[in-house]
C-alpha cells in the first residue's frame, strides 16, 4: 500500500473511531459489576487492566469482562480501546463484543467473548515453542486479523502471545484481543522507552526532536516475525532492537551479508524457509520489510530444520 493511501484510510479510520466514540460516551451503562453479573474468576491481568469471567445474573450468559480502574485510565483511552474493538470484532480472528460498556463507582469496563483455553504464552515450551502445525495455524488466522486491520486504515501494534487468546488446545482457533495501543495509520509516533522484543528497529531508535514516526503495517509485519520466530524456537530471537543487544547485532550483521555462515547460531532450529520467510519480514529497513501475506506461500513447507532432515 502506498502512503497516500495509508494516510487516508488513516485519516476515515480516525474520524470513524471519534464518531464512535461520541456516541458510546453518551450510551455508558453506569451501574456496579455485581448488580448484573456474577464474577466467577479472574481470566487475566496486564499493565493496565483485569479481565474476569462473569455471567449474566438473569440469563448465565459467560462473558469476559475487562475492567480498568477509573483511578489509573482515562475515559478517552478506555473509549478508544472499546471502539476500536467494537469496530473490528466481525473479524474470524478478532475477539467478539457484546457491544455493552459500562462505568461503575471504580471503573470502566466491557463485555467480550471468554477464551477458555486462555492465551497463546501459555503453551509456549520454552526452548521449544509449538508443534509446527500449531505455529502455522496462528501465522495464518494472524496473517487474515491483522490484514483486515490494516484494511481497515489501522495498526495493532501489539502482536505478542499474551494478546492471542486460544479457543482450542491445537490452535485451529485464535483470536486478537487488546487493542489499546492500536492507532490509525498515519499517526505519529515518538518512542524512546519501553523496547520489548517486538519492538521494530525505527522505532526503538527514538525519533528525537522530529515529530516523530508515520506509523504503517510494516510494524505489524515485523512483531509477527519476532512472534513466529517463538513460536518455533521457544525463545526470543534478541531482547530489544538496539544496538547494545549482541543477538540483534548478529542478525542485522547477517541480514546485510546474506552470507549462510553469518547466521545467527540459535536461528539453526529453523528451515531455510522458514528463514528465508522471517527475513522478509524482518527486514531492518521498514520500506523493504515483506508484506504480512508473504507467509502464506511458506505455509506448505517445513518450518523446522528437523522437519527437513525427516524428509516433511
Ligand atoms: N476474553 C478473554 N478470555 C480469556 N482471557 C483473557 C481475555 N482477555 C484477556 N485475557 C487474559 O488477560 C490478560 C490481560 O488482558 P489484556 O491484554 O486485555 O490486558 P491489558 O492490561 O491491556 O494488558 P497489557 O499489559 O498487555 O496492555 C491477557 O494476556 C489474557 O491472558
Amino acid at each position: 500500500m502506498s502512503l497516500a493511501m495509508d494516510l487516508t484510510l488513516g485519516t476515515e479510520a480516525q474520524a470513524l473511531l471519534e464518531e464512535m466514540l461520541k456516541i458510546t460516551s453518551q450510551n455508558l451503562v453506569h451501574m456496579e459489576v455485581t448488580e448484573h453479573y456474577q464474577i466467577i474468576k479472574e481470566l487475566g491481568k496486564g499493565k493496565y487492566g483485569q479481565v474476569v469471567l462473569v455471567t449474566h445474573r438473569q440469563r448465565g450468559t459467560p462473558m469476559a469482562l475487562k475492567l480498568l480502574p477509573k483511578a489509573s485510565t482515562k475515559l478517552q483511552n478506555f473509549l478508544y480501546e472499546y471502539c476500536v474493538a467494537l469496530s473490528l470484532s466481525a473479524h474470524p480472528a478478532i475477539i467478539g463484543m457484546f457491544g455493552i460498556a459500562i462505568e461503575s463507582s471504580q471503573h470502566y469496563g466491557f463485555l467480550y467473548e471468554a477464551a477458555l483455553h486462555r492465551d497463546l504464552i501459555s503453551i509456549i515450551k520454552p526452548k521449544a515453542g509449538i508443534p509446527e502445525p500449531a505455529a502455522k495455524l496462528c501465522a495464518k488466522q494472524l496473517v487474515s486479523a491483522l490484514d483486515f486491520i490494516h484494511s481497515r486504515g489501522l495498526v495493532y501494534r501489539d502482536v505478542k502471545p499474551e494478546n492471542i487468546l486460544l479457543f482450542d488446545r491445537h490452535c485451529h482457533c485464535i483470536k486478537l484481543t487488546d487493542f489499546g495501543l492500536t492507532r490509525p495509520q498515519g499517526t505519529l509516533l515518538r518512542l524512546v522507552t519501553g523496547v520489548i522484543p517486538y519492538t521494530a528497529p525505527e522505532l526503538s531508535r527514538g525519533t528525537g526532536d522530529t515529530p516523530g514516526l508515520p506509523i504503517d503495517a510494516s510494524l505489524d509485519a515485523w512483531a509477527l516475525g519476532v512472534l513466529i520466530f517463538c513460536l518455533l524456537t521457544g525463545y526470543f530471537p534478541w531482547e530489544k532492537t538496539l544496538p547494545e543487544d549482541s543477538f540483534f547485532e548478529d542478525f542485522v550483521e547477517w541480514q546485510e551479508s546474506g552470507l549462510d555462515e553469518d547466521l545467527p547460531f540459535h536461528w539453526r532450529p529453523l528451515s531455510n524457509d522458514a528463514i528465508s520467510m522471517l527475513r522478509k519480514l524482518l527486514a531492518v529497513e521498514p520500506s523493504k520489510r515483506g508484506p504480512l501475506r508473504c507467509v502464506l506461500s511458506y505455509l506448505d513447507r517445513p518450518w523446522r530444520a528437523e522437519m527437513v532432515a525427516k524428509g516433511h
